[in-house]
């Protein structure tokens, strides 16, 4: 798509039943604006750390963090130390990171701690899939401080199936309970279990919030649209089966969106 056509498509009304959710949520008095990162506030690329939330989105993203009773919170599949270089945002956001195992709050100094048995497992963890990554081409290990991602996304098909049949069954062979999810050209491995829905309910009570607003493009974020209640407000960025009440086909236009929240609820504001 060309600029123009692009910027045709994300000036283009919203649809009326999005506008219109937008306006009653943007009426209540406490409100969390929970967003995933890759896919959602930024374009997908295949270096994960030149991923950059897109400059409309981070706008956005400011103008709702300047609002009263209003809080914004990054939850994403990310370690929360890469989270915090690529989004570049400021402190007041709240972070989640490792699908909801890493939160940082509002107490800087909240760190993860595991234990000695997950500490272990990890380190099993490392062994095993670091010799997946090493013996297939463009396949390569991130690592979180409780468990890996295998990407996959530079890789031949045929070499991403290897690499995800491989490493399932080495890992699983070394290790019972692993928590396995698999995302878009890649599959995680975690030895805690906590999800993106969990994250969203633990944020809600934290906050005392009202409604939540959540966007979010992969597998992992059906588990925060699954942790949505009625007055609450979901949005699907891009293709796929969904929990959520809304979508849009990419992060241009979940910018558009939260542009929107924030125009909505600035005026509500005026208004009280
Ligand atoms: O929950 P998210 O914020 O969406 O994070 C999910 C994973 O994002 C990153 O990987 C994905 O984005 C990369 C950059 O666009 C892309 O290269 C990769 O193929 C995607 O899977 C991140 O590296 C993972 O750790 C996150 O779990």
């Amino acid at each position: 798509m060309d600029r123009r056509t692009a910027a045709a498509v994300v000036n283009a009304p919203l649809p009326e039943p999005l506008v219109g959710a937008l306006r009653e949520l943007a009426r209540v008095r406490r409100l969390l604006v929970a967003l995933d990162f890759d896919g959602t506030l930024a374009p997908e690329v295949d270096s994960p750390e030149k991923a950059r939330a897109l400059p409309e989105a981070r706008a956005a993203v400011l103008r709702l963090l300047a609002l009263p009773n209003t809080r914004v919170a990054l939850v994403s599949g990310r370690a929360l130390r890469s989270l915090v270089e690529v989004a570049d945002l400021p402190d007041d956001v709240l972070l989640v990171g490792s699908h909801g195992i890493e939160l940082r709050l509002d107490d800087p100094h909240d760190r993860l701690a595991l234990d000695t048995v997950e500490l272990e497992r990890v380190d099993v963890l490392q062994e095993v899939l670091s010799q997946v990554a090493d013996s297939i081409d463009d396949v390569w290990l991130e690592s979180k401080p409780a468990g890996f991602a295998l990407h996959t996304r530079l890789a031949t098909d045929e070499n991403s199936r290897l690499a995800h049949l491989v490493a399932l069954r080495e890992a699983q062979a070394e290790l019972d309970d692993l928590t396995i999810r698999e995302g878009k050209n890649v599959l995680e491995f975690a030895v805690r279990s906590t999800t993106k829905g969990e994250a969203i309910e633990h944020l809600r009570r934290y906050l005392a919030a009202d409604a939540v607003f959540y966007a979010g493009d992969d597998v992992t974020d059906e588990d925060a649209f699954d942790a949505l209640q009625a007055h609450d407000v979901g949005l699907k960025s891009g293709d796929g089966p969904t929990l959520a009440g809304f979508r849009v086909p990419g992060p241009d236009e979940v910018a558009h969106v939260l542009a929107a929240l924030a125009t909505f609820r600035e005026g509500d504001v005026h208004e009280q």
